[in-house]
């Protein structure tokens, strides 16, 4: 067999601005990709795995059109086999950010070492590599601000407002010896997610977006409308690339969206260093409750938004940026329970569904609750002030005038409220 290089697709399921399949291409060798179907997440997340099982089999037609096997196997420890098989030289893969993934992957380094292989990993996930941006004596950032501020000002030196690499592998050369089909898909069969994964559909996702990015500062607080991109099951499973959406964003001067890229970042480098926003805190948490967290969960609190938010994220995948923060404020500050339990449920239940990202943020809710009360019922009339949102998920309230859609406890007794629940805390 022909040496070959191997292309480990993992959180980068896409062809343009592929950092790893350029670095392949431009060893010499014929290239083939692999693709690993079970994740290295603990916590099933079967939503997640539909879209980026609906992802990679894209990719695969997109490299067979190209000449290029994508070999989709089960478990990781198969990898090494196929390597031997294919005659590989080098294994690129994208950079991992988290410890599960990076013990992973040094797991099979090790064997892969042992048969002579080279395992190379380039960064694929972020625009700036983990340790690309790091503060004084070498530390990680730990504060948004600042990092920002060294986000921007690396950006503009290294990018300076031209193109930000959408030009990576365009034609490949190599040839295949063999086109393995891609296999069909044996998980559950009842997800209901809202989108459907790969490459083109991320792009045609950001080129809708595009059309609307300037009203994203006005747009972005109302969750009963589409004011923000819904690209975030596409970035975090690499069906587009964020080094080419931050020049995008940046040539059109859409500040206010470019400063998620960045965060998305900030958080990636925070999970990298194992570095937290601030110390890990002893929360003053009521005794853990399962009725509490229970509810919160199913979107049973008695407080309509909280609940919508919760019964929307349970049944399509996928939560406005606004309500995410509320709810884990809520769950925090409110119910004072452990974040822990929001952080498992969202792993659970997010399409987008990325460990670093979940964490970080999670961190920043529980810090925001201890910081400020909060006050849901004012924050709910902000953020949905004609109780669109609450009507479309909470059909028990459907019929409340909107005075009364985000308090139905104020109601009076002949209005029914179909079995919805008094709040579980004081309001
Ligand atoms: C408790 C909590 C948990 C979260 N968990 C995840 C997660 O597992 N996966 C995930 O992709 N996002 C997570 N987010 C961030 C954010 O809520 C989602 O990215 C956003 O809702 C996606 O919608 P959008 O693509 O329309 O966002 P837009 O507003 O259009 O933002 C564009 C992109 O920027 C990135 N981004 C936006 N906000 C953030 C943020 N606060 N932190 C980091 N990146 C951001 C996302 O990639 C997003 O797609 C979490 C936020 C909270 C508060």
């Amino acid at each position: 067999m022909q040496a070959h290089t191997l292309v480990w697709f993992r959180r980068n399921l896409r062809i343009r601005d592929n950092a790893a399949l350029s670095a392949a291409v431009k060893r010499g060798l014929p290239v083939a990709g692999v693709w690993v179907a079970q994740g290295s997440s603990e916590i099933p997340n079967p939503r997640q795995d539909w879209f980026h099982y609906q992802a990679a089999a894209a990719l695969h037609g997109s490299l067979a059109a190209r000449g290029v096997a994508l070999y989709a196997v089960n478990r990781v420890e198969e990898l090494p086999a196929l390597a031997t098989r294919l005659n590989v030289q080098t294994v690129i893969a994208d950079e991992a950010y988290t410890s599960p993934e990076i013990g992973q992957d040094n797991r099979i380094w090790r064997i892969l070492d042992e048969q002579g292989v080279a395992f190379e990993r380039v960064n694929d996930r972020t625009v700036f590599a983990k340790a690309d941006i790091m503060g004084s004596h070498g530390a990680p950032y730990t504060d948004f601000p600042h990092y920002k501020e060294a986000w921007l000002a690396l950006f503009r030196q290294r990018f300076g407002g031209q193109d930000g690499g959408g030009g990576h592998t365009e034609i490949f050369q190599t040839t295949s010896v063999e086109m393995p089909p891609f296999p069909a898909w044996n998980g559950q069969q009842d997800m209901v997610s809202a989108q459907r994964g790969g490459e083109d559909e991320a792009d045609k996702q950001w080129r809708h977006f595009e059309e609307n990015i300037g009203f994203y500062p006005i747009m972005k607080d109302f969750p009963a409308r589409k004011g923000t991109s819904r690209l975030s099951a596409y970035l975090s499973a690499g069906c587009i690339s964020p080094r080419v959406l931050a020049a995008e964003a940046a040539g059109q001067g859409a500040d206010a969206w470019l400063d998620n890229l960045i965060r998305r970042d900030f958080y990636q480098q925070l999970a990298y260093h194992r570095a937290r926003i601030e110390p890990e805190f002893d929360a003053e948490s009521a005794p853990f409750s399962d009725d509490l967290t229970e509810r919160w969960r199913q979107g049973k609190t008695g407080f309509p938004l909280i609940d919508a938010a919760l019964r929307s994220l349970k049944s399509g995948g996928w939560l406005h940026p606004a309500l995410r923060s509320l709810t884990a404020e809520f769950l925090c500050g409110v119910l004072h329970q452990p974040s822990e339990y929001g952080i498992a449920w969202f792993a659970a239940q997010q399409t987008d569904f990325d460990p670093a990202l979940n964490e970080g943020n999670w961190q920043t809710a529980a810090r925001n609750a201890r910081r400020h009360s909060i006050d849901i019922i004012q924050t709910a009339r902000r953020l949905d002030p004609a109780g669109t949102f609450v009507r479309r998920h909470i059909p028990e309230l459907a019929h409340l005038p909107v005075n009364l859609v985000h308090t139905p406890w104020l109601a009076s007794s002949e209005i029914d409220a179909h079995g919805y629940p008094l709040p579980v805390v004081a309001p």
